[in-house]
Protein backbone atom coordinates (compact mmCIF):
# COMPACT_ATOMS: atom_id res chain seq x y z
CA UNK A 1 0.00 0.00 0.00
CA UNK A 2 1.39 3.32 -1.34
CA UNK A 3 1.97 5.63 1.50
CA UNK A 4 0.63 9.27 0.90
CA UNK A 5 1.63 12.12 3.41
CA UNK A 6 -1.04 13.71 4.98
CA UNK A 7 -0.77 17.20 4.18
CA UNK A 8 -4.20 19.40 4.23
CA UNK A 9 -1.84 22.81 3.36
CA UNK A 10 -0.27 21.42 0.15
CA UNK A 11 -3.86 20.09 -1.57
CA UNK A 12 -3.18 19.59 -5.32
CA UNK A 13 -4.07 22.52 -6.29
CA UNK A 14 -4.02 25.79 -4.77
CA UNK A 15 -6.63 25.53 -1.44
CA UNK A 16 -9.48 27.52 -1.70
CA UNK A 17 -9.11 30.03 1.43
CA UNK A 18 -10.60 32.84 3.05
CA UNK A 19 -7.60 35.64 1.75
CA UNK A 20 -8.60 35.59 -1.56
CA UNK A 21 -11.64 38.44 -0.97
CA UNK A 22 -13.55 37.19 -4.38
CA UNK A 23 -14.19 33.88 -3.15
CA UNK A 24 -16.82 32.43 -1.52
CA UNK A 25 -14.66 31.27 1.56
CA UNK A 26 -14.29 34.89 2.41
CA UNK A 27 -17.86 35.97 2.03
CA UNK A 28 -18.42 32.19 4.56
CA UNK A 29 -16.39 33.56 7.02
CA UNK A 30 -16.78 37.36 6.80
CA UNK A 31 -20.75 37.23 6.91
CA UNK A 32 -22.14 33.94 7.30
CA UNK A 33 -20.12 31.86 10.16
CA UNK A 34 -20.89 34.81 12.41
CA UNK A 35 -24.85 34.87 12.43
CA UNK A 36 -24.07 31.12 12.90
CA UNK A 37 -22.29 31.49 15.78
CA UNK A 38 -24.55 34.18 16.99
CA UNK A 39 -27.51 32.32 16.75
CA UNK A 40 -25.86 29.35 18.78
CA UNK A 41 -25.58 31.83 21.66
CA UNK A 42 -29.38 32.71 21.72
CA UNK A 43 -30.45 29.17 21.77
CA UNK A 44 -28.30 28.22 24.73
CA UNK A 45 -29.95 31.29 26.05
CA UNK A 46 -33.09 30.55 25.23
CA UNK A 47 -32.87 27.14 26.52
CA UNK A 48 -31.15 27.92 29.92
CA UNK A 49 -33.72 30.86 30.80
CA UNK A 50 -36.46 27.74 30.23
CA UNK A 51 -35.02 25.51 33.13
CA UNK A 52 -37.54 24.94 34.82
CA UNK A 53 -36.92 26.61 38.64
CA UNK A 54 -37.77 23.07 40.12
CA UNK A 55 -34.39 21.88 38.29
CA UNK A 56 -31.92 20.96 41.53
CA UNK A 57 -29.14 21.62 39.26
CA UNK A 58 -30.26 24.27 37.45
CA UNK A 59 -28.16 27.10 39.48
CA UNK A 60 -24.95 24.63 38.43
CA UNK A 61 -26.11 24.50 34.73
CA UNK A 62 -26.93 28.04 34.15
CA UNK A 63 -23.71 29.11 35.40
CA UNK A 64 -22.03 26.92 32.86
CA UNK A 65 -24.35 28.52 30.07
CA UNK A 66 -23.37 31.58 30.87
CA UNK A 67 -19.62 30.30 30.38
CA UNK A 68 -20.43 28.44 27.37
CA UNK A 69 -22.06 32.07 26.06
CA UNK A 70 -18.81 33.55 26.74
CA UNK A 71 -16.45 30.75 25.15
CA UNK A 72 -19.20 31.61 21.74
CA UNK A 73 -19.08 35.22 21.93
CA UNK A 74 -14.78 35.31 22.37
CA UNK A 75 -14.98 32.72 19.41
CA UNK A 76 -16.80 34.99 17.67
CA UNK A 77 -14.57 38.04 18.20
CA UNK A 78 -11.66 35.99 17.12
CA UNK A 79 -13.03 35.30 13.45
CA UNK A 80 -14.21 38.64 13.04
CA UNK A 81 -10.56 40.01 13.93
CA UNK A 82 -8.90 36.99 12.52
CA UNK A 83 -7.06 36.63 15.32
CA UNK A 84 -4.29 33.15 15.51
CA UNK A 85 -5.73 29.71 15.74
CA UNK A 86 -4.97 28.42 19.01
CA UNK A 87 -5.09 24.83 20.19
CA UNK A 88 -8.08 23.14 21.29
CA UNK A 89 -8.40 22.99 25.68
CA UNK A 90 -10.80 20.22 26.17
CA UNK A 91 -10.12 16.08 26.51
CA UNK A 92 -11.78 14.85 23.41
CA UNK A 93 -10.34 11.52 21.98
CA UNK A 94 -9.62 13.82 18.60
CA UNK A 95 -7.98 16.58 20.38
CA UNK A 96 -4.78 15.56 20.11
CA UNK A 97 -4.85 14.88 16.48
CA UNK A 98 -6.18 18.43 15.85
CA UNK A 99 -3.89 20.17 17.72
CA UNK A 100 -1.03 18.23 15.85
CA UNK A 101 -2.71 19.19 12.63
CA UNK A 102 -2.90 22.85 13.61
CA UNK A 103 0.85 22.66 15.14
CA UNK A 104 2.18 21.03 11.86
CA UNK A 105 0.17 22.56 9.10
CA UNK A 106 -0.93 26.17 11.07
CA UNK A 107 1.43 27.10 13.34
CA UNK A 108 1.03 30.86 12.83
CA UNK A 109 -2.78 31.00 11.15
CA UNK A 110 -5.47 32.25 11.59
CA UNK A 111 -9.58 32.27 10.15
CA UNK A 112 -8.58 34.49 6.73
CA UNK A 113 -5.16 32.68 6.22
CA UNK A 114 -5.81 29.38 6.47
CA UNK A 115 -7.37 27.24 3.57
CA UNK A 116 -11.34 27.82 4.08
CA UNK A 117 -11.84 23.91 4.78
CA UNK A 118 -9.73 24.17 7.83
CA UNK A 119 -11.27 26.91 9.02
CA UNK A 120 -14.73 26.33 8.66
CA UNK A 121 -14.15 22.82 10.23
CA UNK A 122 -12.13 24.54 13.14
CA UNK A 123 -14.99 26.22 13.84
CA UNK A 124 -17.14 23.51 14.46
CA UNK A 125 -14.60 22.16 16.46
CA UNK A 126 -14.05 24.63 18.70
CA UNK A 127 -17.91 25.31 18.64
CA UNK A 128 -17.80 22.06 20.44
CA UNK A 129 -14.99 22.74 22.84
CA UNK A 130 -17.10 25.13 24.29
CA UNK A 131 -19.86 22.79 25.23
CA UNK A 132 -16.94 19.80 26.18
CA UNK A 133 -15.94 21.99 28.48
CA UNK A 134 -18.78 21.61 30.66
CA UNK A 135 -20.64 18.79 33.06
CA UNK A 136 -24.10 19.72 32.00
CA UNK A 137 -24.30 21.04 28.39
CA UNK A 138 -21.35 18.69 27.31
CA UNK A 139 -23.85 16.70 24.80
CA UNK A 140 -26.01 19.63 24.28
CA UNK A 141 -26.45 20.11 20.52
CA UNK A 142 -26.86 23.88 19.62
CA UNK A 143 -28.36 23.40 16.31
CA UNK A 144 -31.34 20.67 16.97
CA UNK A 145 -34.12 23.34 17.61
CA UNK A 146 -33.38 24.64 13.79
CA UNK A 147 -33.17 20.72 12.36
CA UNK A 148 -36.53 20.13 13.57
CA UNK A 149 -38.16 23.59 12.72
CA UNK A 150 -36.60 22.86 9.09
CA UNK A 151 -38.34 19.18 9.46
CA UNK A 152 -41.10 20.71 10.94
CA UNK A 153 -41.68 22.20 7.98
CA UNK A 154 -41.04 19.84 5.68
CA UNK A 155 -44.23 17.75 7.01
CA UNK A 156 -46.05 18.33 3.76
CA UNK A 157 -43.27 16.66 1.47
CA UNK A 158 -42.61 14.15 4.35
CA UNK A 159 -46.17 13.43 3.70
CA UNK A 160 -46.65 13.61 0.76
CA UNK A 161 -43.47 11.24 0.23
CA UNK A 162 -44.32 8.06 2.43
CA UNK A 163 -48.24 8.22 0.90
CA UNK A 164 -47.12 7.84 -2.49
CA UNK A 165 -44.60 4.92 -1.04
CA UNK A 166 -46.53 3.56 1.01
CA UNK A 167 -50.44 3.78 -0.56
CA UNK A 168 -51.46 -0.05 -0.02
CA UNK A 169 -52.77 0.32 -3.77
CA UNK A 170 -53.10 -3.81 -3.78
CA UNK A 171 -54.67 -5.01 -0.95
CA UNK A 172 -54.01 -8.75 -0.21
CA UNK A 173 -57.08 -10.94 -0.11
CA UNK A 174 -59.09 -11.39 3.30
CA UNK A 175 -59.20 -15.31 2.10
CA UNK A 176 -55.05 -15.81 2.25
CA UNK A 177 -54.45 -13.13 4.65
CA UNK A 178 -51.80 -12.19 2.59
CA UNK A 179 -50.18 -8.77 3.31
CA UNK A 180 -50.92 -5.25 1.45
CA UNK A 181 -48.27 -4.53 -0.78
CA UNK A 182 -47.29 -0.84 -1.09
CA UNK A 183 -47.26 0.74 -4.18
CA UNK A 184 -43.17 0.79 -3.68
CA UNK A 185 -43.21 -2.76 -3.29
CA UNK A 186 -44.87 -3.61 -6.20
CA UNK A 187 -42.92 -0.63 -7.89
CA UNK A 188 -39.63 -2.50 -7.48
CA UNK A 189 -41.00 -6.09 -7.99
CA UNK A 190 -41.54 -4.83 -11.92
CA UNK A 191 -37.99 -4.47 -13.43
CA UNK A 192 -38.97 -1.42 -15.53
CA UNK A 193 -40.31 -0.08 -12.63
CA UNK A 194 -36.94 -0.42 -10.62
CA UNK A 195 -35.17 1.63 -12.93
CA UNK A 196 -37.77 3.71 -13.20
CA UNK A 197 -37.89 4.33 -9.65
CA UNK A 198 -33.95 4.79 -9.04
CA UNK A 199 -33.84 7.56 -11.32
CA UNK A 200 -36.44 9.18 -10.23
CA UNK A 201 -35.59 8.67 -5.82
CA UNK A 202 -31.63 9.50 -7.29
CA UNK A 203 -33.26 12.84 -7.86
CA UNK A 204 -35.06 13.08 -5.17
CA UNK A 205 -32.26 12.18 -2.79
CA UNK A 206 -29.94 14.84 -4.94
CA UNK A 207 -32.51 17.42 -4.32
CA UNK A 208 -32.97 16.94 -0.73
CA UNK A 209 -29.53 18.23 -0.10
CA UNK A 210 -30.49 21.48 -1.04
CA UNK A 211 -32.47 22.42 1.91
CA UNK A 212 -29.50 22.84 4.35
CA UNK A 213 -29.37 24.72 7.24
CA UNK A 214 -26.12 26.24 6.61
CA UNK A 215 -26.97 27.88 3.57
CA UNK A 216 -30.56 29.40 5.18
CA UNK A 217 -29.29 32.17 7.16
CA UNK A 218 -32.37 32.17 8.43
CA UNK A 219 -34.61 29.52 7.58
CA UNK A 220 -37.42 31.04 5.66
CA UNK A 221 -39.80 28.13 5.98
CA UNK A 222 -41.69 29.22 2.80
CA UNK A 223 -38.62 28.93 0.77
CA UNK A 224 -38.28 25.48 2.39
CA UNK A 225 -41.42 24.38 1.31
CA UNK A 226 -40.63 25.97 -2.15
CA UNK A 227 -37.30 23.76 -2.46
CA UNK A 228 -39.02 20.93 -1.14
CA UNK A 229 -42.01 21.11 -3.25
CA UNK A 230 -39.60 20.86 -6.20
CA UNK A 231 -37.94 18.07 -4.86
CA UNK A 232 -41.39 16.10 -4.54
CA UNK A 233 -42.09 17.39 -8.30
CA UNK A 234 -39.05 14.45 -8.84
CA UNK A 235 -41.13 11.85 -6.82
CA UNK A 236 -41.19 8.53 -6.70
CA UNK A 237 -43.71 7.56 -9.43
CA UNK A 238 -47.60 7.43 -7.65
CA UNK A 239 -49.22 4.76 -7.20
CA UNK A 240 -51.19 5.10 -10.45
CA UNK A 241 -48.57 3.81 -12.79
CA UNK A 242 -48.45 0.99 -10.39
CA UNK A 243 -52.37 0.86 -9.68
CA UNK A 244 -53.13 0.35 -13.73
CA UNK A 245 -51.14 -2.80 -13.63
CA UNK A 246 -53.09 -4.21 -10.34
CA UNK A 247 -55.90 -6.19 -10.34
CA UNK A 248 -59.25 -3.63 -9.28
CA UNK A 249 -59.63 -3.79 -5.77
CA UNK A 250 -63.00 -3.13 -4.18
CA UNK A 251 -62.28 0.89 -4.15
CA UNK A 252 -65.39 2.63 -6.24
CA UNK A 253 -63.93 2.39 -9.57
CA UNK A 254 -65.02 5.96 -10.52
CA UNK A 255 -62.95 6.92 -7.05
CA UNK A 256 -60.49 4.81 -8.53
CA UNK A 257 -60.10 6.51 -12.18
CA UNK A 258 -60.54 9.63 -10.74
CA UNK A 259 -57.33 8.89 -8.36
CA UNK A 260 -55.50 7.69 -11.51
CA UNK A 261 -56.52 10.74 -13.95
CA UNK A 262 -55.69 13.22 -10.51
CA UNK A 263 -52.36 11.10 -10.13
CA UNK A 264 -52.02 11.05 -13.94
CA UNK A 265 -52.24 14.72 -14.26
CA UNK A 266 -50.02 15.18 -11.60
CA UNK A 267 -47.17 12.07 -12.61
CA UNK A 268 -47.07 14.53 -16.04
CA UNK A 269 -46.19 17.45 -13.65
CA UNK A 270 -43.97 15.40 -11.94
CA UNK A 271 -42.60 14.47 -15.11
CA UNK A 272 -42.18 17.69 -16.36
CA UNK A 273 -40.57 19.54 -13.34
CA UNK A 274 -37.97 16.24 -13.07
CA UNK A 275 -37.17 17.42 -16.40
CA UNK A 276 -36.66 20.32 -15.52
CA UNK A 277 -35.02 19.55 -12.88
CA UNK A 278 -32.55 17.10 -14.52
CA UNK A 279 -31.18 20.17 -16.49
CA UNK A 280 -29.74 21.41 -13.20
CA UNK A 281 -27.98 18.76 -12.85
CA UNK A 282 -24.45 19.83 -14.60
CA UNK A 283 -22.62 17.17 -14.66
CA UNK A 284 -25.04 13.64 -13.91
CA UNK A 285 -23.24 10.06 -13.50
CA UNK A 286 -26.75 8.77 -12.78
CA UNK A 287 -26.69 6.20 -15.48
CA UNK A 288 -22.97 5.31 -15.35
CA UNK A 289 -24.53 4.66 -11.11
CA UNK A 290 -26.87 2.20 -12.41
CA UNK A 291 -24.82 0.53 -14.27
CA UNK A 292 -23.26 -0.77 -11.33
CA UNK A 293 -26.49 -0.74 -9.10
CA UNK A 294 -28.20 -2.93 -11.29
CA UNK A 295 -25.66 -5.45 -10.83
CA UNK A 296 -25.60 -5.99 -7.00
CA UNK A 297 -27.10 -8.24 -5.18
CA UNK A 298 -27.70 -8.43 -1.12
CA UNK A 299 -24.46 -5.81 -0.97
CA UNK A 300 -23.46 -3.45 1.35
CA UNK A 301 -23.97 0.34 0.58
CA UNK A 302 -22.66 3.22 2.77
CA UNK A 303 -23.94 6.56 2.99
CA UNK A 304 -21.77 9.07 4.30
CA UNK A 305 -24.77 11.77 5.48
CA UNK A 306 -25.02 15.18 5.60
CA UNK A 307 -28.03 17.29 6.84
CA UNK A 308 -30.86 15.77 9.53
CA UNK A 309 -34.48 16.18 8.63
CA UNK A 310 -35.36 16.55 5.20
CA UNK A 311 -32.57 15.40 3.52
CA UNK A 312 -32.05 12.29 6.01
CA UNK A 313 -35.80 11.53 5.14
CA UNK A 314 -35.21 11.25 1.55
CA UNK A 315 -31.44 9.33 2.26
CA UNK A 316 -33.60 6.45 4.15
CA UNK A 317 -36.26 6.04 1.26
CA UNK A 318 -33.19 6.04 -0.79
CA UNK A 319 -31.93 3.15 1.62
CA UNK A 320 -35.02 1.74 1.92
CA UNK A 321 -35.86 1.23 -1.70
CA UNK A 322 -31.83 -0.32 -2.15
CA UNK A 323 -32.96 -2.77 0.12
CA UNK A 324 -36.51 -3.67 -1.14
CA UNK A 325 -35.09 -3.77 -4.58
CA UNK A 326 -32.99 -6.17 -3.28
CA UNK A 327 -29.59 -4.38 -4.23
CA UNK A 328 -28.63 -4.46 -1.03
CA UNK A 329 -29.89 -6.32 2.04
CA UNK A 330 -26.92 -3.59 4.58
CA UNK A 331 -26.44 -0.14 4.66
CA UNK A 332 -24.44 1.78 6.79
CA UNK A 333 -25.13 5.33 7.52
CA UNK A 334 -22.27 7.86 8.81
CA UNK A 335 -23.44 9.97 10.53
CA UNK A 336 -21.46 12.91 12.65
CA UNK A 337 -20.00 12.58 16.04
CA UNK A 338 -20.92 16.50 17.15
CA UNK A 339 -22.32 19.24 16.33
CA UNK A 340 -21.26 19.70 12.21
CA UNK A 341 -21.90 22.17 9.89
CA UNK A 342 -25.16 23.80 11.22
CA UNK A 343 -27.57 20.31 10.28
CA UNK A 344 -25.95 17.92 9.99
CA UNK A 345 -26.66 14.48 11.17
CA UNK A 346 -25.76 13.12 14.72
CA UNK A 347 -26.53 9.45 15.39
CA UNK A 348 -29.48 10.76 17.69
CA UNK A 349 -31.43 12.35 14.82
CA UNK A 350 -31.01 9.33 12.72
CA UNK A 351 -33.01 7.57 15.41
CA UNK A 352 -35.50 10.90 16.20
CA UNK A 353 -36.43 11.13 12.36
CA UNK A 354 -37.68 7.45 12.64
CA UNK A 355 -39.50 8.02 16.00
CA UNK A 356 -41.59 11.06 14.38
CA UNK A 357 -42.76 8.80 11.93
CA UNK A 358 -43.99 6.02 14.78
CA UNK A 359 -45.55 9.16 16.58
CA UNK A 360 -47.67 10.77 13.88
CA UNK A 361 -49.30 6.85 13.75
CA UNK A 362 -49.35 6.72 17.33
CA UNK A 363 -51.09 9.57 17.97
CA UNK A 364 -54.92 9.70 16.70
CA UNK A 365 -55.65 12.94 15.52
CA UNK A 366 -52.11 14.48 15.91
CA UNK A 367 -48.54 13.93 16.55
CA UNK A 368 -46.11 15.64 18.79
CA UNK A 369 -43.90 16.57 16.26
CA UNK A 370 -46.61 17.04 12.86
CA UNK A 371 -49.47 18.92 12.78
CA UNK A 372 -52.81 17.18 12.44
CA UNK A 373 -52.75 14.58 9.52
CA UNK A 374 -55.84 12.64 8.17
CA UNK A 375 -55.78 8.94 9.18
CA UNK A 376 -54.17 7.94 5.64
CA UNK A 377 -51.59 10.01 6.05
CA UNK A 378 -50.77 9.14 9.70
CA UNK A 379 -51.08 5.27 8.16
CA UNK A 380 -48.51 5.69 5.59
CA UNK A 381 -46.17 7.91 7.78
CA UNK A 382 -46.71 4.55 10.40
CA UNK A 383 -46.00 1.77 7.96
CA UNK A 384 -42.75 3.54 6.84
CA UNK A 385 -41.66 4.21 10.46
CA UNK A 386 -42.22 0.80 11.51
CA UNK A 387 -40.41 -0.92 8.33
CA UNK A 388 -37.37 1.50 8.82
CA UNK A 389 -37.36 0.41 12.58
CA UNK A 390 -37.90 -2.59 12.07
CA UNK A 391 -34.37 -2.02 9.72
CA UNK A 392 -32.60 -0.81 12.61
CA UNK A 393 -33.49 -3.65 14.52
CA UNK A 394 -32.57 -6.36 12.47
CA UNK A 395 -29.19 -4.70 11.64
CA UNK A 396 -29.39 -3.87 8.08
CA UNK A 397 -29.63 -0.57 8.74
CA UNK A 398 -26.66 0.70 10.96
CA UNK A 399 -25.90 3.83 11.75
CA UNK A 400 -22.04 5.28 13.09
CA UNK A 401 -20.13 7.53 13.91
CA UNK A 402 -16.08 8.25 13.52
CA UNK A 403 -14.08 11.39 15.01
CA UNK A 404 -12.84 11.09 10.86
CA UNK A 405 -15.69 12.43 9.34
CA UNK A 406 -15.61 15.91 11.90
CA UNK A 407 -11.54 16.20 11.19
CA UNK A 408 -9.65 18.55 9.05
CA UNK A 409 -8.52 16.30 6.79
CA UNK A 410 -10.02 16.04 2.64
CA UNK A 411 -10.87 12.20 2.14
CA UNK A 412 -8.15 11.21 0.02
CA UNK A 413 -6.14 10.40 3.42
CA UNK A 414 -8.91 7.99 4.45
CA UNK A 415 -6.88 4.89 3.69
CA UNK A 416 -3.73 6.08 4.88
CA UNK A 417 -4.82 8.27 8.37
CA UNK A 418 -3.36 5.88 11.17
CA UNK A 419 -7.05 7.34 13.50
CA UNK A 420 -8.92 6.08 10.67
CA UNK A 421 -7.65 2.87 9.72
CA UNK A 422 -10.38 1.12 12.12
CA UNK A 423 -13.07 3.31 9.88
CA UNK A 424 -11.37 2.13 6.54
CA UNK A 425 -10.98 -1.41 7.35
CA UNK A 426 -14.74 -1.61 8.14
CA UNK A 427 -15.61 0.75 5.14
CA UNK A 428 -13.81 -0.99 2.74
CA UNK A 429 -16.55 -3.96 2.21
CA UNK A 430 -18.92 -1.92 1.21
CA UNK A 431 -19.85 -2.21 -2.76
CA UNK A 432 -20.78 1.20 -3.09
CA UNK A 433 -19.91 4.74 -0.98
CA UNK A 434 -22.72 7.63 -1.27
CA UNK A 435 -21.37 11.30 -0.35
CA UNK A 436 -24.19 13.21 0.20
CA UNK A 437 -23.57 17.12 -0.08
CA UNK A 438 -21.53 19.86 -0.41
CA UNK A 439 -19.10 19.44 2.22
CA UNK A 440 -18.09 15.74 1.87
CA UNK A 441 -18.00 16.83 -2.30
CA UNK A 442 -15.97 19.53 -1.01
CA UNK A 443 -13.39 17.07 1.49
CA UNK A 444 -13.44 14.33 -2.04
CA UNK A 445 -12.24 17.02 -4.06
CA UNK A 446 -9.80 18.62 -1.30
CA UNK A 447 -11.78 21.99 -1.41
CA UNK A 448 -9.06 23.40 -3.89
CA UNK A 449 -9.03 25.41 -7.41
CA UNK A 450 -9.40 22.65 -10.04
CA UNK A 451 -10.60 23.67 -13.26
CA UNK A 452 -14.01 22.50 -13.63
CA UNK A 453 -13.66 20.17 -16.92
CA UNK A 454 -11.02 18.32 -14.62
CA UNK A 455 -12.26 14.63 -14.52
CA UNK A 456 -14.12 13.89 -11.16
CA UNK A 457 -11.50 10.73 -10.41
CA UNK A 458 -8.65 12.49 -11.21
CA UNK A 459 -9.79 15.21 -7.90
CA UNK A 460 -10.25 12.55 -5.43
CA UNK A 461 -6.89 11.04 -5.82
CA UNK A 462 -6.56 7.96 -3.99
CA UNK A 463 -9.81 7.55 -3.70
CA UNK A 464 -10.21 6.55 -7.36
CA UNK A 465 -6.54 4.24 -8.07
CA UNK A 466 -6.50 2.60 -4.09
CA UNK A 467 -7.30 -1.06 -4.87
CA UNK A 468 -9.44 -1.41 -1.68
CA UNK A 469 -11.63 1.76 -2.24
CA UNK A 470 -15.16 0.76 -3.77
CA UNK A 471 -17.50 2.38 -6.44
CA UNK A 472 -18.74 5.79 -5.29
CA UNK A 473 -20.80 8.26 -6.08
CA UNK A 474 -21.54 11.96 -4.65
CA UNK A 475 -25.15 13.40 -4.70
CA UNK A 476 -24.44 17.36 -4.43
CA UNK A 477 -26.30 20.11 -5.18
CA UNK A 478 -23.32 23.28 -5.50
CA UNK A 479 -22.57 25.73 -2.37
CA UNK A 480 -19.08 26.79 -2.84
CA UNK A 481 -16.83 27.92 -5.33
CA UNK A 482 -15.33 24.28 -6.68
CA UNK A 483 -17.35 22.27 -9.31
CA UNK A 484 -15.59 19.25 -11.50
CA UNK A 485 -16.66 17.17 -13.76
CA UNK A 486 -17.69 19.48 -16.56
CA UNK A 487 -18.03 19.87 -19.77
CA UNK A 488 -16.26 22.40 -21.84
CA UNK A 489 -18.25 25.52 -22.06
CA UNK A 490 -20.77 24.62 -19.29
CA UNK A 491 -18.80 26.82 -16.54
CA UNK A 492 -18.89 29.53 -19.54
CA UNK A 493 -22.25 29.22 -19.90
CA UNK A 494 -23.60 28.82 -16.51
CA UNK A 495 -21.33 32.11 -15.60
CA UNK A 496 -23.89 33.73 -18.24
CA UNK A 497 -26.99 31.88 -16.47
CA UNK A 498 -26.37 32.96 -13.01
CA UNK A 499 -23.47 34.54 -11.25
CA UNK A 500 -24.09 32.08 -8.59
CA UNK A 501 -24.53 29.18 -10.26
CA UNK A 502 -21.48 27.65 -8.25
CA UNK A 503 -22.95 28.50 -4.70
CA UNK A 504 -26.84 28.90 -4.69
CA UNK A 505 -27.74 25.33 -4.14
CA UNK A 506 -29.68 25.88 -7.03
CA UNK A 507 -27.66 23.62 -9.96
CA UNK A 508 -25.84 19.99 -8.84
CA UNK A 509 -23.59 17.54 -9.84
CA UNK A 510 -23.92 13.58 -9.49
CA UNK A 511 -20.17 12.23 -9.73
CA UNK A 512 -19.45 8.73 -9.72
CA UNK A 513 -16.10 6.46 -9.84
CA UNK A 514 -16.69 3.25 -10.99
CA UNK A 515 -13.75 0.42 -9.59
CA UNK A 516 -13.70 -2.91 -11.05
CA UNK A 517 -16.17 -5.56 -9.07
CA UNK A 518 -14.07 -7.00 -6.53
CA UNK A 519 -12.57 -10.12 -6.47
O1 LIG B 1 -24.77 20.72 4.22
P1 LIG B 1 -23.89 20.72 3.02
O2 LIG B 1 -24.58 20.38 1.75
O3 LIG B 1 -22.64 19.91 3.26
O4 LIG B 1 -23.44 22.23 2.86
C1 LIG B 1 -22.51 22.78 3.72
C2 LIG B 1 -21.88 23.88 2.93
O5 LIG B 1 -22.49 25.10 3.29
C3 LIG B 1 -21.45 26.03 3.52
O6 LIG B 1 -21.33 26.19 4.88
C4 LIG B 1 -21.73 27.34 2.81
O7 LIG B 1 -21.90 27.09 1.48
C5 LIG B 1 -20.20 25.41 2.98
O8 LIG B 1 -19.13 25.90 3.68
C6 LIG B 1 -20.42 23.97 3.21
O9 LIG B 1 -19.67 23.18 2.34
Amino acid sequence: MSTVTIDPLHPPRKALSGSDTKSFGYATIQSRLPVIVSKIVDDVYRTYHNLPDSDPLKEQKDKEAKQIIEAIGGLRYELQRDKPFRPLQDNLPDVGEWNQALADYYPSSSWFKASWLFAECYLYRRIKEAFALTQYWCDYDPFFSQKQTVFKSSQKAVVAIAVRLMSPTNKGSERDGSQSLSSLDILVSQAVGTEQAFFELVQICLWGNATDLSLLDNPDLAKVEELQRRVMMGSSPSPSSVASSNNSSNINLDKQNQEQVQNRREDDHATSELEKHAEKILQNDSDLLWEKVKTMRNGRVDIILDNAGFELYVDLVFADYMIRAGFASKVVFHAKRIPWFVSDVMPFDFQWAIDQLHKAGETAGSSPFFDPIDPIEQQALKDLGHKWQSYVDQGVWTVTSHDFWTSCYPFHHLPFLPSAQNLFQDMKQSDLWIFKGDLNYRKLVYDCQWPTTTPFKETIGSLSSHEEVPSLVTFRTCKADVVVGLKAGVEEKMNNVAKDWMVSGEYAVISFSNRDSKP
